[in-house]
């Protein structure tokens, strides 16, 4: 599985790198230019002949000597290159000053400032089809929100009064912008735009087609609002090992989930063997939600699904279900009484349960210690007492609140996503999912295009519905209900929480982009099958 990492870890994988003598943060800072510019021409083919425009922005850090290092590799290819530097060039980093020096050897570098007479600017000849602007302004030494953005943002997003009256009307291309490792003002580690407090009120941010980032992707081009700045992100090799040490622990550490292993059926085994999945249903009128949970249990292979009802339910579920099965659970001693049966190997609870129903029968549930998955009404039932439900909670139940069911149980942590980003590192979702896993005592599934997966001992897995991976057709009612059911399912398998978590996070973004545009939930199990023929099960 690949690590996201933070821009600390970076740093120390770096810094491992340098002091064992293997190479030069010189060398590192050639190969990042160089992946930079072999990244472009990849993309973007047709900018390999003739003569292209850049317009190389350069921070005051390493960030900038990238920069540098991609103006002198553009000139050599025969590009017409005009760098800018934000910063004093006496104050550059080592490195990032050797770079500076090679390119001034080359070329002039303008004082790049925001406002005023000489302030960065685009010609209107600029805005040709073959010019690209490098955006090697800051990146993971990010630290504060960045004041001098305007220029960058006007200039790439051909704002309305600083261009000629020609371009407003679209005649002229965009410039296509390249992010150098991040675009600048996203934070690594939290994927959030650092800015001041309050936010200023016209400041344009960088949005790139292209970011190239070095080594691994950073959680902030996964997180939060980093997919919709980096565009197309591009990870150039630079020739550093894994260096796991430098990571960190465990509770440091965040993995991106992968296609799951372990889902095939040995030709000898019994529907028993693949466990025996409880989903329990709301009232008459109310069903809907648990169906469609229960139906994703079976299909990923659960070898039996049952729903428990309420008696005045029981028709309308009747009429509705063939492979599944069905049984009253009027009361919390009713349930209990079901799950009297050992074979009942994982319980799902929430979808469409109703709040009363849920205080009553979430106790009895937990009490029986099966894998549990609890959901919308489930998590909001106990909005008012979260402390009582983290009592009851044990290791195999997973939790999986979208945004506003998190707020209920842990209303503290999402203040501290709430709060402005004035600093880096910024709170993230990966933060606050941990400290929720820890104090529930279980697995944590946070829900999103980005979504957090956390243990209680600090393991974390991000499910990234994003960039390559985007599901937009997720976002529909009942999509939430269907993720429960199969996360329910594989614990039914006797996939662990965290890896029953995981594994259905990613079948779900899978499902929705096998089926693609019109998905409704009820969709969703129905392209579960061609998934996983495609991971061989
Ligand atoms: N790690 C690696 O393996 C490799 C890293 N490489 C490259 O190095 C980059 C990291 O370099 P970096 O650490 O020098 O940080 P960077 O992003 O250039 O910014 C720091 C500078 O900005 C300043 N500053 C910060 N915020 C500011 C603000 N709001 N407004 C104004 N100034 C602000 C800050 O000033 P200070 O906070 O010290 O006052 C400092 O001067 C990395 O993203 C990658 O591109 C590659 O070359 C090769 C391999
Ligand atoms: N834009 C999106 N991209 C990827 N996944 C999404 C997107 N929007 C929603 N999802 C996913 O869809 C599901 C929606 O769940 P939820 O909010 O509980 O909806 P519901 O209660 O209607 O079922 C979650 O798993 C969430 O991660
Ligand atoms: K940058």
């Amino acid at each position: 599985m690949a690590e996201l990492l933070t821009a600390a870890q970076m740093r120390a994988i770096e810094e491992a790198a340098i002091t064992s003598g293997e190479v030069s943060g010189l060398e590192l800072m050639e190969r990042a230019g160089a992946g930079v510019v072999d990244a472009v021409l990849e993309t973007w083919p047709d900018l390999g002949g003739g003569a292209p425009k850049a317009v190389v922005l350069c921070g005051p850090g390493n960030n900038g000597g990238d920069g540098f290092v991609i103006a002198r590799r553009l000139h050599e290819r025969g590009w017409t290159v005009e760098v800018w530097l934000y910063g004093d060039p006496a104050r550059l980093p080592p490195d990032a000053r050797t770079n500076y020096e090679r390119w001034r050897e080359l070329g002039p570098v303008r004082p790049y400032r925001d406002e005023g007479p000489g302030a960065f600017w685009l010609e209107p000849s600029d805005y040709r089809e073959d010019t690209v602007l490098f955006d090697a302004l800051f990146g993971t030494g990010l630290t504060r929100p960045v004041e001098a953005f305007n220029a960058v943002g006007w200039a790439t997003q051909l704002s309305e009064w600083r261009l000629p009256e020609e371009m407003r009307r679209g005649a002229y291309p965009a410039v296509r912008v390249v992010a150098v490792d991040l675009p600048s003002g996203l934070c690594a580690d939290s994927g959030r735009r650092l800015q001041s407090d309050p936010p200023p009120g016209d400041v344009e941010e960088i949005v790139a087609d292209l970011t190239v980032t070095f080594h691994a992707r950073k959680l902030g081009h996964v997180l939060a609002e980093g997919p919709s700045f980096c565009g197309r992100v591009v990870v150039a090799p630079i020739g550093l090992e894994p260096r796991r040490r430098a990571l960190g622990g465990r509770e440091q550490r965040v993995t991106e989930v992968t296609a799951p292993a372990g889902l095939d059926k040995a030709a000898s085994a019994h529907k028993y063997a693949h466990g025996h999945a409880l989903v329990v249903s709301g009232g008459f009128g109310r069903t809907g939600a648990a169906r469609l949970a229960a139906r994703a249990a079976l299909r990923v292979g659960a070898g039996l699904v049952t729903l428990a009802a309420p008696g005045a339910a029981q028709m309308e579920i009747a009429g509705q279900i063939t492979a599944l099965m069905l049984r009253r659970a009027e009361s919390g001693d009713e349930l209990a009484g079901l799950l009297e049966d050992p074979r009942l190997t994982a319980l799902c609870l929430g979808p469409g349960l109703g709040l009363e129903r849920a205080r009553d029968l979430v106790p009895p549930a937990l009490e029986a210690s099966r894998g549990t998955v609890l959901d919308a009404d489930a998590l909001t039932a106990f909005e008012d007492a979260p402390e009582e439900l983290f009592g009851m909670l044990h290791e195999a139940c997973v939790l999986t609140p979208h945004a506003g069911e998190f707020a209920r149980l842990f209303p503290d942590l999402a203040e501290r996503l709430k709060q402005p980003a004035v600093s880096g590192p910024a709170a993230s979702r990966v933060d606050v999912t941990r400290e929720a896993a820890r104090r529930a005592g279980c697995v944590v599934l946070l829900k999103g295009p980005d979504t957090v997966i956390a243990a209680p001992d600090g393991q974390s897995a991000l499910n990234a519905g994003v960039g390559p991976r985007a599901a937009p057709w997720l976002a529909t009612a009942g999509a939430g209900d269907v993720l429960g059911g199969l996360v329910c399912g594989l614990m039914a398998r006797g996939f662990t929480a965290f890896d029953a978590a995981c594994a259905g996070a990613w079948l779900h973004v899978e499902a929705a982009r096998a089926f693609g545009p019109g998905l409704i939930a009820e969709d969703l199990p129905e392209a579960l099958p061609q998934v996983l023929r495609q991971l061989g099960a």
